[in-house]
C-alpha cells in the first residue's frame, strides 16, 4: 500500500469491512454517552433528505429513545433547513417519514441567505459568486443549528465521515462546524451499509450524493464537482490498489485541506511547514 494511503487511513480510522449491526449499537452508545458525559439535553441535526443526515438523524433518534426509556431527559431536534423550495423535497420527507424524529422544526434559510447576499453587495463593488453563497448557505444552517442548540442545551451533530474528511470536501465552519461526529470512522458505502441495516427505503439508502449549495446547478452531484468516485475514495480508504491518478488526485485535495480538519494554526502549529 501507499504510504500516503496508510497514514489517511489511520487518521480517518477506515476499516476494510464492518458488521452494520455492531455498527448500530456502538454509534448509538456513544452519542448517549456523550450526551450523558456532557450535561446537555439531546441533539440537533439538519435533515437534507441526503443518505448522511438519514443515518446520523436514526442514530439520534434512536440514542434518545434509549435516553428517555432509562427515564433521562433527552430531546432530538430534526431540523429541515430548505433554501427557499428545495427540489428533492420528497427526498427529505421520505427521511423524516423513516427517522421518525421526536421534535420536527422547519428554518427557511432563504430571507436570511438571500438579506447577507444583499448587504454583501451594498458593501461596494461586488456581488457574492454562486459557489461562494453555496458556503454562507452551509454556515447559515450551521447557525441555525447552534441558535436552537443554545436555545435547548442540545449538541449540534455533523455528518463528517471518511470519506468527505479525506477531500475536504464540506464548508469550514459551515456543514464542517458540529459538536460530535457519530459517523466517523464510516466511508460512503459502509453509511449506506448501516442505514439498509436500519431498514431505510432503497431510494434513501441508494440516494445519489449532493451537496446542493448552488442556485445555478440544483442538485449537482459530489461526484461531478470532486472528479472521483465515491466507489474510488471508498476504495482507496479500505486499502485497496486504486489508478495511480485517482490516488494522486485524492492525495492532492487531502494536502490541500488539512487546515479543514484541525484547529486554527497558531504559532505552537508546525503541521504546515
Ligand atoms: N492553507 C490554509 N490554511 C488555513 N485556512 C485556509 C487555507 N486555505 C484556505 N483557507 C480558508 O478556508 C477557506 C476555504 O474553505 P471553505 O470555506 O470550506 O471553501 P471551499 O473548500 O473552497 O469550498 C467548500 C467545498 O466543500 C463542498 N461542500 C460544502 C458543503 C457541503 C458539501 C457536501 O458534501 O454536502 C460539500 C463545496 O461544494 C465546495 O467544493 C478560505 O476562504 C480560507 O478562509
Ligand atoms: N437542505 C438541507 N436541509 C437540512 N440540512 C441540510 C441541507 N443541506 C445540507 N444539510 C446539512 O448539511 C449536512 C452536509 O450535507 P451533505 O450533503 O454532506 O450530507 P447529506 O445531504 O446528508 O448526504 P449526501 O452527502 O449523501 O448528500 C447534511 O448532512 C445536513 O445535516
Ligand atoms: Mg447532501
Amino acid at each position: 500500500m501507499r504510504e500516503l494511503q496508510a497514514q489517511i487511513i489511520a487518521e480517518m480510522g477506515v476499516r476494510p469491512s464492518i458488521d452494520p449491526q455492531a455498527e448500530i449499537r456502538r454509534r448509538v452508545d456513544f452519542l448517549k454517552d456523550y450526551m450523558r458525559a456532557s450535561r446537555t439535553e439531546g441533539f440537533v441535526l439538519g435533515i437534507s433528505g441526503g443518505v448522511d443526515s438519514t443515518l446520523a438523524g436514526r442514530l439520534a433518534q434512536l440514542a434518545v429513545e434509549e435516553l428517555n426509556a432509562e427515564g433521562i431527559d433527552a430531546d432530538f431536534i430534526a431540523l429541515r433547513l430548505p433554501y427557499r423550495v428545495q427540489h428533492d423535497e420528497d427526498d427529505a420527507q421520505a427521511a423524516l417519514d423513516f427517522i421518525q424524529p421526536k421534535t420536527l422544526r422547519t428554518f427557511n434559510i432563504g430571507d436570511a441567505v438571500d438579506g447577507f447576499e444583499k448587504a454583501y453587495s451594498a458593501m461596494g463593488g461586488e456581488s457574492i459568486s454562486d459557489f461562494n453563497k453555496g458556503n454562507i448557505k452551509a454556515r447559515v444552517r450551521m447557525t441555525a443549528q447552534y441558535a436552537l442548540g443554545g436555545e435547548h442545551n442540545l449538541l449540534v451533530i455533523g455528518t463528517d465521515h471518511g470519506a468527505e474528511s479525506v477531500t475536504g470536501f464540506f464548508t469550514k465552519y459551515g456543514d464542517g462546524g458540529a459538536d460530535v461526529l457519530p459517523l466517523f470512522t464510516l466511508d460512503k458505502r459502509q453509511v449506506r451499509e448501516v442505514l439498509a441495516a436500519l431498514g431505510a427505503p432503497e431510494k434513501l439508502v441508494g440516494k445519489v450524493p449532493t451537496a446542493d449549495l448552488l442556485d445555478g446547478v440544483p442538485g449537482q452531484t459530489d461526484e461531478t464537482e470532486l472528479g472521483i468516485t465515491y466507489e474510488e475514495i471508498d476504495d482507496y480508504l479500505e486499502g485497496r490498489e486504486v489508478a495511480e491518478e485517482t490516488a494522486q488526485k485524492i492525495e492532492k485535495r487531502y494536502l490541500a485541506t488539512r487546515h479543514k480538519r484541525t484547529t486554527p494554526v497558531s504559532l505552537l502549529d508546525g503541521w504546515w511547514k
